[in-house]
């Protein structure tokens, strides 16, 4: 991979994953660059990783080659009309983290139309167990593509998409879902102890569970999810009964009416920022 100089504008939960995840996987640190805002996040950063940081986003950008636009959604039209009286941005490549905001809107605010690629990652990139979905339009170099797809794919798996609300379908999917993941974790925790275990062995229990039964579905690609279930379900048995209460409450639309106002609003960012 190559080891382009990479700054991050926004230190926090996101920038925090993805660098954690660089750097363990051997993107030196000398290379890295984080902004933010206030002082603290960056502190631990360089305590923790090793990076540079700085509280002026400027200084990070001169300093990068590639620039990964980190800030909430709302932030961004701000944080790039400072950059850009600051710094010339020829040659430099942005990668937006950003949810709901178009290229289109990114090189408005960016000022002229440098190369974007658009990423969705999640916050899982943290232990190199990333998901990320990546957008560029047809003027991004195949170089620039293969550098942003390598420095995902250091932290994580990566799926190109075609069309550019491709990535909403992303944020809904893999950006978000963790936290449906740990939503679903906490109410079978809460309904553990309710049942008279203790805080951890709830906890112990429910997250063993979850993550036998997602190394299950990863080593088994060949198996239909379903199938995965029937293994689990004895006629008439215990899974049985939990299992039809929960397709009984209409858990395939929860679920899809989740993702649905996921991708909404992702859908309405586009139009606020
Ligand atoms: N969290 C997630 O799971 C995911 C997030 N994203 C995207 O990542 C981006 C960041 O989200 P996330 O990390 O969760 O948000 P956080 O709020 O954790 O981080 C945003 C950071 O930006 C900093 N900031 C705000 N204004 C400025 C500024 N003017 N200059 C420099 N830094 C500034 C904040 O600093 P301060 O500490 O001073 O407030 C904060 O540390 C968003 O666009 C989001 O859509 C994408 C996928 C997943
Ligand atoms: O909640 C959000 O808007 C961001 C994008 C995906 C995960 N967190």
């Amino acid at each position: 991979m190559q080891h382009r100089k990479l700054a991050f504008i926004g230190a926090g939960n996101m920038t925090r994953s993805i660098v954690a995840g660089l750097v363990s996987s051997g993107y030196p640190k000398e290379a890295i660059i984080a902004s933010n805002r206030s002082r603290p996040k960056l502190d631990a950063l360089q305590e923790e990783l090793g990076i540079n940081v700085t509280q002026s986003n400027d200084e990070a950008c001169q300093f990068a080659d590639a620039i990964v636009l980190s800030v909430k959604p709302q932030m961004m039209a701000d944080v790039c009309a400072a950059m850009q009286q600051q710094t010339d941005f020829s040659g430099k490549l942005f990668i937006s983290i950003a949810a709901g905001l178009p290229v289109s809107r990114l090189q408005e605010m960016l000022g002229g139309d440098y190369p974007v690629v658009r990423v969705m990652p999640n916050t899982p990139s943290l232990l190199g167990m990333g998901m990320s979905g990546l957008y560029a339009q047809d003027s991004v170099s195949q170089a620039d593509r293969d550098y942003v797809a390598d420095v995902m794919a250091a932290v994580g798996k990566t799926l190109w998409v075609e069309q550019e609300d491709g990535i909403n379908g992303v944020i809904a999917a893999a950006g978000s879902s963790p936290a449906y993941f740990f939503l679903f974790l906490q109410a079978m925790q809460d309904e553990c102890m309710a049942q008279g275990f203790s805080k951890d062995d709830a906890r112990l229990l429910v997250q063993q569970a979850m993550l036998g039964a997602a190394q299950m579905v990863c080593e088994n690609p060949q198996l239909e999810l379903s199938e995965l279930r029937a293994q689990v379900t004895s006629k008439g048995g215990t899974t049985a009964a939990a299992v039809n209460s929960l397709i009984d409450s209409d858990l395939q639309q929860i679920v899809a009416k989740a993702m649905q106002a996921a991708v909404a609003r992702a859908e309405e960012m586009a139009t606020l920022f």
